[in-house]
């Protein structure tokens, strides 16, 4: 039977048992009651590891059964230490439920514990209740002790028993708190070895506190009448020393177990925080790869039932899309809302097509996003997901700027930039396909070639920006005259081409209807244009190339149209013309020299022939160069055939410099030479020569390196470099003669303003072309030859000398000498010669 009793003043003190302790006895119970403490709190690390309730409450369980234990223990292996000079026994079922309270115990301060910031409260209330529990333990197990003597508790070591366990056990209880308090740094969660340490020791100084001071508060008196014999069922000393060590091994057992665990937990705390820290690194390197991103990423899921929508997507939707993530994350709708129309039904196939494939989607189209139209272009990998769905992920970028930039080279690379229309490269990719589409329906298409017939004369009076204007109203006129699948383009300048196609099956049909094309084309071009309050009728020549197919090329066919509208201009103003195969064959000729041509150069099958011209003394005062061709297979090929070519390819600049250059070493070696250094050398110069920008150089150049005086050189120019452009010509005029350079107007009386031109550039000399002398040779008072004389007259007026070319007859030359003509040139006193035999006949003659 539990049962306290108290010493009072009638106790007679003084017969009190002599009792004492066995120190190692009573070191080992405080190391097992140390040992149970720390095994027991040791389950704090692990109730809190655990997010699972029961679990916590499992480790809860068995840790306060371990303090159970050891404050049991350490009670009993206090007892053996303790020595009464008689037998002691211990009650078995008393001293087994001395076990409750001491669990209760240890379940209360591991309750107080698993708290990571327990109140005052729970830890002073804790602590008290703990010390309680300890108390009764001890003082339940007291009562199962069994011994020839009567048990009394002094009261005041009793209830200071009691208070030390109380006290003790709170401070052990408050310990994490402190540390906290001190700013230890331990996590939390973490119930650090020093930490258990310390609050075990305090525990375990508690329970043995409180069990030798209530051992000092018992007295033991002797009976008066001793029990004879034992009780039959008791324990003694041996087998709860025998006890004790079981629960120390079980102690310790635990705590193995539980260092263990703990270990473990440690470990995997530790890995994964590792992951925790590895995981938020990859998502902070993710959101700061997706931020420098130049759109959005995300992922977007078409469910099985049909519905999208954007599971993730990065904050750089809102600028793409103008819509948050979360305002899509169950319904894309609002995304495909702003798709533009045309492309709505593009991007959901290609959708489909990728979920049916599960190929990469790739795909560009427009959304309209607050007013303006925006490229986007997606690319995202599909993936097939458990429940049916397609998720993609990839990102969406605008590529606005980059379509508007492929645009305008396309603009650039394949419109021309003044009117818009179609140029060269896209018109020679339409005539492809146009020849193509005839082959295949068996149709005929015509060819136009537009040009303007007095397109020059209108840009240098008026200016070029009212030249601009006619073109771009004449593209107007064009482009909406005719059919959508017919290919209106500009070429430059003033030419204009025009592609159109199934014109009839036959040549007559489709001749007749090419024919009132251009026809129509002619009355609508000359209808008054308004320039700027200008009215301007334009004339144009319009060659036409008929064609049925795959046996032409596109370069081809232009060139016949080409060549029909030179015929046409020949002919005259506003005139159609059909390409002839017998101009063509020319035209192929004209290519074949074309090509020989720039072989003849590397090949050194040029020279230079000299014609004399002989002044009125009848003397040579001079000769012109002229340039000829010895072909290895035709012979002689004449500069009239050859020349017009070069000019047209841009080999007579070469080709120039060339005779000029042979002809200034031949001049400065005639200056060498006493007999011929008075003689001066012409040298014909083409327009394109004369308006190359360097030209003035290259000649001052050429004199130079020949060593060759510059006032023996003559260079003659047609009235064309005066059609180019009058300002150069004149400047450059200026500039060579201040050298002393002569310049002669070659072929007068061949063009249409030669007068005017006399009259307004520094020309030294006037050649008076063949054809007007030749003409005049049958009548000596013709009207040929008042117009000889008349230039001859107004020549001389303005300062300037006259060589009549073509003098073929003694008639011819008598007449010209009676009007003081300069200078006379002509097959009459030689024909244009080779070096060695013009050197021959100047030494006989001088
Ligand atoms: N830019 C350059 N043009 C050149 C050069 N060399 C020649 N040419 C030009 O080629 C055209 C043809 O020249 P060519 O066949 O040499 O004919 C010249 C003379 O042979 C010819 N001529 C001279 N006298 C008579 C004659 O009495 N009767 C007659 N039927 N023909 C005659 O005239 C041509 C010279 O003409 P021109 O130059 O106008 O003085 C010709 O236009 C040459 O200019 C060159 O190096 N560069």
């Amino acid at each position: 039977m539990f049962q306290l009793n108290f010493t009072n003043d009638t106790t007679p003190a003084e017969l009190a048992l002599t009792t004492h302790h066995s120190l190692p006895l009573v070191v080992l119970s405080l190391l097992i009651a140390i040992l149970a403490a720390f095994a027991s709190v040791s389950h704090v690390d692990l109730m809190r590891s655990t997010q699972s309730p029961s679990v916590a409450h499992r480790w809860h369980i068995i840790g306060a059964i371990a303090m159970g234990i050891g404050v049991w223990t350490m009670h009993f292996v206090g007892m053996v230490a303790f020595k009464l000079p008689m037998d002691v026994y211990f009650e078995p079922v008393t001293t087994s439920i001395s076990l409750i309270p001491a669990i209760l115990a240890g379940y209360i301060g591991l309750r107080v514990l698993r708290n990571t910031e327990p109140s005052a409260f729970a830890i002073v209330g804790g602590g008290t209740l703990m010390g309680l529990g300890i108390g009764v333990m001890h003082y339940l197990g007291m009562s199962g002790m069994l011994v020839n003597a009567k048990m009394l508790y002094r009261p005041e070591l009793f209830t200071l028993s009691i208070l030390v366990a109380a006290v003790m056990a709170s401070s052990a209880l408050a310990v994490p708190r402190l540390m906290m308090a001190l700013q230890c740094t331990f996590n939390a969660r973490d119930f650090s070895f020093l930490l258990k340490l310390a609050t075990a020791s305090l525990m375990g100084l508690a329970i043995s506190s409180l069990h030798y001071v209530a051992m000092a508060a018992t007295v033991f008196l002797p009976l008066e009448w001793p029990i004879a014999q034992g009780p039959s069922h008791t324990i003694d000393e041996t087998l709860i020393a025998a006890f004790a060590v079981i629960a120390s091994v079980f102690i310790l057992v635990v705590s193995t177990i539980t260092v263990i665990l703990r270990f473990r937990i440690l470990e995997s705390d530790s890995l994964a925080k590792k992951s925790e820290r590895e995981a938020r690194q990859i998502e902070d390197r993710f959101k700061r790869l997706v931020s420098r991103l130049p759109g959005t990423v995300y992922q977007f899921q078409l469910d099985p039932d049909g519905r999208m929508r954007i599971p993730y997507a990065s904050a750089a939707i809102e600028h793409v899309h103008g819509v948050t993530a979360d305002e899509v994350k169950d319904n894309a709708d609002r995304i495909f809302q702003m798709v533009h129309k045309d492309d709505l039904e593009k991007l959901m196939v290609s959708i489909q097509k990728s979920a049916q494939e599960l190929n990469v989607w790739k795909h560009e189209y427009r959304i309209r996003l607050n007013g303006n139209e925006h490229w986007l272009q997606g690319n995202a990998i599909p993936d097939r997901q458990e429940d049916g769905s397609i998720l993609w992920s990839g990102f969406i970028t605008d590529v606005t700027e980059k379509k508007q930039a492929e645009a305008r080279i396309q603009q650039l690379a394949f419109y021309d930039e003044l009117t818009g229309l179609p140029n060269r490269r896209l018109f020679e990719d339409r005539i492809g396909r146009a020849l193509a589409e005839a082959s295949r329906h068996q149709q005929y298409g015509a060819l136009l070639y537009l040009d303007l017939d007095d397109f020059k004369s209108l840009n240098d009076t008026l200016g070029h920006s009212f030249g601009d204007r006619l073109l771009r109203s004449l593209a107007n006129i064009l482009s909406s005259n005719f059919r959508e699948t017919d290919t209106v383009a500009r070429l430059g300048g003033d030419e204009f081409v025009i592609l159109t196609g199934n014109l009839g099956t036959s040549e007559d049909i489709a001749t007749r209807n090419a024919n009132r094309l251009a026809e129509n084309l002619l009355t609508l071009l000359h209808k008054p244009v308004d320039l700027n309050g200008y009215e301007y009728k334009c004339e144009t020549s319009i060659g036409i190339a008929l064609f049925d197919g795959a046996e032409q090329s596109s370069e081809e066919l232009l060139k016949r149209a080409d060549t029909a509208m030179y015929e046409a201009k020949s002919v005259g103003r506003n005139v159609i013309r059909f390409h002839d195969p017998h101009i063509q064959s020319i035209l192929a000729k004209r290519f074949r020299l074309e090509i020989e041509l720039r072989q003849a150069m590397e090949r050194n099958e040029l020279t230079l022939a000299y014609q004399k011209q002989i002044g009125r003394n009848g003397e040579c005062q001079g000769v012109e160069a002229l340039l000829r061709w010895k072909h290895p297979e035709r012979g002689f090929i004449s500069p009239a055939d050859f020349i017009p070519i070069a000019e047209h390819n841009g080999l007579i600049i070469p080709l120039g410099r060339w005779v000029l250059r042979t002809a200034c070493h031949q001049l400065s070696v005639w200056q060498q030479e006493p007999k011929t250094q008075g003689l001066h050398i012409s040298v014909n110069v083409s327009s394109k020569q004369f308006h190359q920008p360097d030209f003035v150089d290259v000649v001052l150049k050429t004199l130079q390196q020949a060593g060759a005086t510059a006032t023996g050189l003559c260079l003659e120019v047609t009235e064309s470099i005066v059609l180019d452009d009058l300002e150069d010509a004149l400047a450059k005029m200026q500039a060579l003669r201040a050298h002393g350079i002569r310049i002669a107007m070659d072929d007068f009386g061949t063009g249409y303003s030669s007068m005017a031109y006399l009259s307004r550039l520094p020309f030294d000399e006037v050649k008076i072309d063949k054809s007007f002398v030749q003409r005049a040779d049958e009548r000596a008072n013709g009207n040929e030859w008042v117009i000889i004389e008349t230039i001859m007259t107004m020549a001389h007026k303005l300062g300037m000398r006259v060589v009549a070319e073509g003098v073929e007859t003694q008639q011819q030359h008598k007449l010209l000498d009676a009007m003081n003509c300069d200078f006379f040139q002509g097959f009459y006193f030689s024909r244009p010669v080779d070096l060695e035999t013009l050197s021959r006949a100047l030494s006989t003659e001088h």
